[in-house]
């Protein structure tokens, strides 16, 4: 927890954060409307004997009182997705609409990107890429499980993405949903702080500000991009924004989230952020139950 002590001067009800950081996640599931109504997925998990909770700000998120989320009927259907409810955020802030064109360009293993397509009806066109062509299996395999057909799989750094494989020259909307340090995934992962440091969280710093740079570049004037990560570390979060507001034409927009959030920094460490900063969330642990997160939405502008 050493490294999380940082945060203590931006974080109100600091002890409280920390021993929720310490407390283990319960598992969560997303209902996959490509495949099954909320209702018939919820019969499907009762007719097991499985309980559930419904998250209060999205139906389709369930927290399911089993240890193994992935071994149900309902799973077995691709009735349900294991995923973290705080991970299920982006995409609904997203909001993606059917036949749109959606770059999600960090995807895999595509919890998110199949979650874009179910919000789409599954019509319009995901392009779900990432780097990685070892995790590129489980995406391609939750896409075909989930029976997502209106999804494209690439392999492609992001930070310098070619459209030319398209006939398309921009997108709707894209998801940057950022390789991060990934502090706040430490109640699912608690080794997730073993090899933090001041050092690692600058270099992805520097991959994260390409990768959302290109997102703005390849998406159409008036398009959407939401940049997420699961981190805490203001490096990565607010002054990723910031770097974009500088280098690219956008501005960061409000959205209503229906979850118990901090608004962004605008000041971090001697930097000050534009003040708009304030619209990007801030989801710490002790605020829903659930995960860390930082969510901030960009409208790309002329
Ligand atoms: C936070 S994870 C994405 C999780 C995914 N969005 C989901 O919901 O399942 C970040 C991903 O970014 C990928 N990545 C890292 N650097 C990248 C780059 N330069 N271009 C594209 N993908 C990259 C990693 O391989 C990793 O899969």
């Amino acid at each position: 927890m050493e490294p999380l002590e940082r945060y203590r001067p931006i974080i109100d009800d600091f002890e409280d954060f920390l021993a929720a950081c310490q407390r283990p996640l319960g598992n969560a599931v997303r209902v996959n409307t490509i495949k099954a109504s909320v209702d018939r997925a919820l019969a499907t998990l009762e007719a097991e004997g499985l309980a559930y909770e419904q998250a209060d700000w999205n139906p389709r998120v369930l927290d399911l009182e089993t240890d193994s989320p992935g071994s149900t009927w309902a799973s077995f259907h691709g009735f349900t997705h294991g995923q973290e409810e705080v991970s299920a955020v982006p995409p609904v802030v997203l909001d993606p609409e059917p036949g749109e064109r959606v770059w999600d360009c960090c995807a895999a293993p595509g919890g998110k990107a199949t979650q874009i397509a179910a919000l789409m009806d599954d019509r319009g066109t995901v392009v779900a890429n990432d780097n990685n062509l070892g995790r590129i299996s489980a995406l391609r395999f939750n896409a075909e499980r989930l029976g997502a057909t209106s999804l494209a799989v690439t392999n492609a750094d992001a930070r310098n993405y070619s459209l030319s494989r398209f006939d398309f020259d921009e997108f709707d909307r894209t998801l940057v949903d950022a390789p991060c340090s990934c502090e706040g995934t430490i109640r699912k992962n608690p080794d997730a702080l073993d090899n933090w440091s001041p050092d690692h969280i600058s270099s992805v710093a520097g991959i994260q500000k390409g990768i959302i740079r290109r997102a703005i570049q390849a998406t159409r004037e008036g398009g959407t991009v939401v940049y997420s990560t699961c981190t805490f570390a203001p490096e990565e979060n607010e002054a990723v924004v910031q770097h974009a507001l500088e280098a690219e034409d956008c501005r960061v927009v409000d959205f209503d989230l229906g979850l118990e959030h901090a608004p962004g920094l605008t000041e971090w460490d001697g930097q000050s952020f534009d003040s708009s900063l304030e619209k990007a969330a801030r989801i710490y642990p002790h605020h829903n139950d659930t995960g860390g997160f930082f969510v901030a939405k960009l409208e790309v502008t002329a």
